[in-house]
């Protein structure tokens, strides 16, 4: 917005639709002139008296507060003080896709603005104005920033100090800045950053500026638990509530203000909206921090309908509802993974203020190198092909010099030979009594009790995160500690800015991959077994992690992970949701994630300390890959579908960088066209080849079925358009399309259905046909064509169709045996020679029958009941 070319009058207009009152508006801009931005700050900070009631600057607050006691305020007054609910300024259609703004905040996305000016300086001059109206209110309850105990010190020079003081760090990161900014004048905030660029930092700082609390809702107790560690590693008090919290007492210690920092699952925020109001106010509440706030949609993946009820903070924590608060307790929502839908999705029910401030960085993570690797992931003949480069590398590793054999497990810790390296199957001791499993093998004695944890053992389940106690892997409460305490044995040191220039990025393909650990991904329990029992065999340390196996194991993992005992987890969903590990050096993706938000989210827990980290999805490109199950509604279904349909298409993709996509896939514009890391912009894509015949014909095809057979050149035999078998085939499906095609071509013959599928998608792309099902699928079903379409076959019959080939084009035509077996066969049968011959080659290729055994007759007991059985009977009798 560029304040200068609006004149008064349209400030103030402006300032009125926005939803404020005239007179504000009005007094605001006598006071700032026509600058919108100013005058917005103005109102908001309370200095504009007729719509406050009382100047916001805190230093007069808690100074005025301390002499007049219990507040006087009327909640009309502070009725106005109310942020809006509407999300009127949050324009969806026809948003410009944003540039990648890592510092400056994006004003195309929002009606809010940015603050321009440092708050200090608003109150400055608010100060100067005098303050001499306020209103009671008491002293705990004021919005009192500590910095007002220590006055001349700039807020953000104070947080520095706070950063370095408890975190170690030097100094904030832009977009930390300009969220903190946002809540100190008391604006709700979304804040859009990638994973790992320290978005917890924007919550936490509050609650040591502030002296108030700040709660957390997060969706996971081991990610809360992760958190709470932390912070007791760096000094500050925090907790967790909800039924992963053993210790009863430490939610009332909680209501009672005796942590800096509470985190607390949706389900029980919900619970405690009284004694948090109570809460608000004696200690007083700084913020509502909702982490992870994309489980708040429908739209994105891990939707948690509870998360839905948090608007509830809103309507339970505004200045016009609680008459101590001097505004609404901002909102500050927080995600790596949102796409715009999404993001509307959650201002909208989260009842966020129409000012919301929103806050991105670029998606981009410059020193992720993404990869996809053809697989069948299916058995342990994959296993050895995908995972000896990764056996190599560890073992690789412990010769060279890592002579300190780290054991996996506690009871191991004191063995230290390598020789002790065990696989999970053999390793498992599994408790009846207490539910616990120990990783033990002492030397060969067999442990009682020992039963075989095996893949066997668990039935094949999926990890579906639906509720906060699902992955409940916590220890209970952690109090603060004195900062730094573990910082060296934590091993956190300042996470580098990730290089982010053509040159460094070119300089990091140059470095070799370090040896620090991988997370390996896979779909169900199962396999989380049987793989992390074939590395441990292969002299990995390994160990399974999914939601099914005991907690003392799961927390043993947890820790082992983050001490660096462990080489690899192999882990369903349920490993890591903001898992902060700065050296993970490689996520696997060990077959197709259910979507690209899911993806991106898990393989950003790699390179978090700048270095290259590589992110590999191995999935079986020639098949399209299914649901798998959960509780949806019939919405959901069709976005799960939907999502699933662009995860496949980002494995099948060989021509376009895989980093532009992902980024692209969140609605960012990716400037730097290519990462110069990826499998794509390494290897280049490969030779485009000019499919218009191929293509022509499918069109006509396709066209044919749609009632446009005024495009067929004859060069097909239109047998479906008939009327019979139009009856018996409503619908007929690509499959129908590709089966009649090769069958009536035998110039196509080579090219089977998985190559046709692929060109479908290609076309499908291009916008020449649309799936004609009400339902999504994966992969385009009921192809029709659409206008562009029938153009194309009508204009530009003689234009070249220069095309890509997909993944499963490549496959198909490298004669991947997988696919083209049965078609290879089926064909030639109906020549006398070929049948005579392949009949011929089977019988000698067939292995040579075992003798079949002779099955004993039973002998049928003569039916006594008619003469011929007794005579029967007698004669077996006599021999
Ligand atoms: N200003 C800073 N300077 C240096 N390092 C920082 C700074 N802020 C945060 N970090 C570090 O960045 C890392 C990632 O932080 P954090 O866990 O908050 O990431 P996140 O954005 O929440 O990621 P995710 O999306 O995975 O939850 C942490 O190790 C944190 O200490
Ligand atoms: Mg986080």
């Amino acid at each position: 917005m560029a304040d200068g070319r609006l004149s008064s009058d349209e400030v103030i207009a402006k300032l009125i639709e926005m939803g404020f009152e005239n007179s504000s508006a009005v007094q605001a801009v006598k006071q700032v002139g026509p600058l919108f931005n100013d005058a917005v700050e103005y109102i908001l900070n309370g200095s504009c008296g007729d719509c406050r009631g009382a100047p916001s600057n805190s230093e007069c607050s808690t100074k005025n507060s301390k002499a007049l006691g219990k507040r006087t305020l009327s909640s009309a007054v502070l009725g106005q003080m109310r942020q809006s609910s509407i999300l009127d300024h949050f324009q969806s259609t026809g948003r410009p896709k944003r540039r990648r703004t890592s510092n400056v905040p994006d004003t195309s996305i929002s009606g809010s603005e940015v603050l321009d000016r440092p708050v200090n300086e608003v109150k400055e001059s608010v100060t100067s104005k005098g303050c001499g109206n306020l209103g009671t209110v008491p002293e705990a309850l004021q919005v009192s920033f500590k910095e007002e105990v220590e006055p001349g010190l700039h807020w953000e020079q104070r947080a520095n100090n706070l950063l370095q003081k408890h975190f170690g760090y030097s100094s904030l990161k832009s977009f930390q800045k300009e969220a903190l900014a946002a809540w100190r004048a008391h604006r709700d905030c979304l804040v859009l950053a990638a994973t790992g660029s320290g978005k917890s930092l924007c919550f936490q700082i509050p609650a040591l500026l502030s002296g108030k609390v700040v709660v957390v809702i997060s969706p996971l107790i081991s990610l809360m638990h992760d958190q709470c560690l932390k912070l007791s590693r760096h000094g500050i008090s925090a907790c967790f509530l909800g039924s992963g919290q053993p210790d009863s007492s430490v939610e009332q210690k909680a209501m009672r203000g005796l942590y800096d920092i509470i985190y607390v699952c949706p389900e029980t925020v919900l619970r405690l909206i009284k004694p948090l109001q109570g809460l608000a106010e004696s200690r007083g509440i700084a913020l509502f921090a909702i982490d992870e706030v994309h489980c708040v949609s429908k739209w994105g993946h891990g939707f948690r309908p509870d998360y839905r009820r948090l608007s509830i903070l809103r309507e339970n924590f505004n200045a016009s509802n609680l008459q101590f608060l001097k505004f609404d307790i901002p909102l500050m929502a927080l995600t790596a993974t949102a796409t715009i839908q999404v993001r509307e999705d959650i201002l909208e029910s989260l009842s966020m203020s129409k000012e919301t401030k929103i806050v991105i960085t670029s998606f981009f993570r410059p020193n992720l190198r993404f990869l996809v690797k053809h697989s069948r992931t299916s058995s342990s003949t994959s296993y050895k092909k995908d995972f000896c480069q990764l056996i190599g590398m560890y073992a690789r590793k412990r010769k060279n010099g890592n002579k300190k054999q780290i054991m996996i497990s506690n009871v191991t810790s004191d063995c230290s030979d390598s020789s002790t390296d065990i696989s999970i199957s053999e390793a498992y001791e599994y408790s009846d009594v207490d539910d616990d499993v120990h990783l033990t093998k002492e030397n060969g004695s067999t442990p009682s009790k020992q039963r075989e944890l095996s893949a066997e053992y668990l039935e094949n389940e999926l990890d579906v995160f639906q509720s906060v106690d699902d992955w409940d892997v916590a220890y209970g409460e952690f109090c603060g500690q004195s900062p730094h305490k573990d910082l060296e044995m934590s091993g956190l040191v300042e996470t580098a800015d990730a290089p982010g220039t053509i040159e460094e990025r070119l300089a990091l393909l140059q470095e070799p991959l370090e040896e620090g650990p991988t997370i390996i991904y896979v779909p169900t329990r199962k396999e989380t077994l049987s793989i992390a029992n074939y590395l441990c065999d292969s002299g990995v340390k390994a160990a399974a992690y999914n939601a099914s196996l005991p907690k003392s194991h799961l927390r043993r993992v947890h820790k082992e992970f983050h001490d660096n005992m462990l080489e690899v987890v192999v882990a369903t969903i349920a490993f890591g949701m903001g898992i902060d590990k700065l050296n993970v050096q490689r996520i696997i993706h060990y077959g197709w994630p259910q979507s690209l938000e899911a993806y991106y989210q898990e393989a950003g827990r790699a390179g978090r300390d700048g270095k290259l980290a590589e992110c590999i999805l191995y999935a079986n490109l020639s098949r399209v890959p299914s649901l798998l199950p959960s509780k949806r509604s019939e919405d959901q279904t069709k976005q799960a579908y939907k999502m699933l349909s662009d995860c496949f298409r980002y494995g099948m993709n060989t021509s376009c960088c895989r980093a532009k996509i992902l980024v692209e896939y969140f609605g960012e514009d990716f400037s730097n066209e290519k990462c110069l890391l990826c499998d794509v912009c390494v290897d280049g894509p490969p030779k485009a080849e000019n499919l218009k015949e191929e293509a022509n014909i499918l069109m006509q095809i396709i066209a044919s079925q749609n009632g446009q057979s005024c495009f067929l050149d004859g060069s097909y035999d239109d047998t479906y358009s008939d009327s019979k078998s139009h009856r018996l085939m409503q619908k007929p499906n690509l499959r129908m399309f590709v089966s009649k095609l090769r069958e009536q071509s035998q110039k196509f013959w080579e090219k089977n259905q998985l190559w046709w599928q692929g060109l479908a998608r290609v076309i499908e792309g291009k916008g020449y046909i649309r799936e004609g099902d009400d339902k999504i699928h994966v992969q385009i079903k009921f192809p029709e064509p659409t206008k562009l379409g029938l153009e194309f076959l009508e204009v530009e019959r003689d234009k070249p169709f220069y095309v890509y080939p997909e993944a499963d084009m490549l496959l198909s035509m490298n004669k991947c045996k997988s696919y083209s077996t049965f078609a290879d066969w089926g064909k030639g049968w109906a020549d006398p020679e070929i049948r005579r011959q392949r009949l011929e080659k089977r019988r000698l290729d067939r292995k040579p029958r075992k003798p079949r055994r002779k099955r004993k007759s039973r002998k049928r007991k003569p039916d006594m009941t008619t003469a011929r059985g007794r005579i029967t009977a007698k004669l077996s009798k006599l021999g």
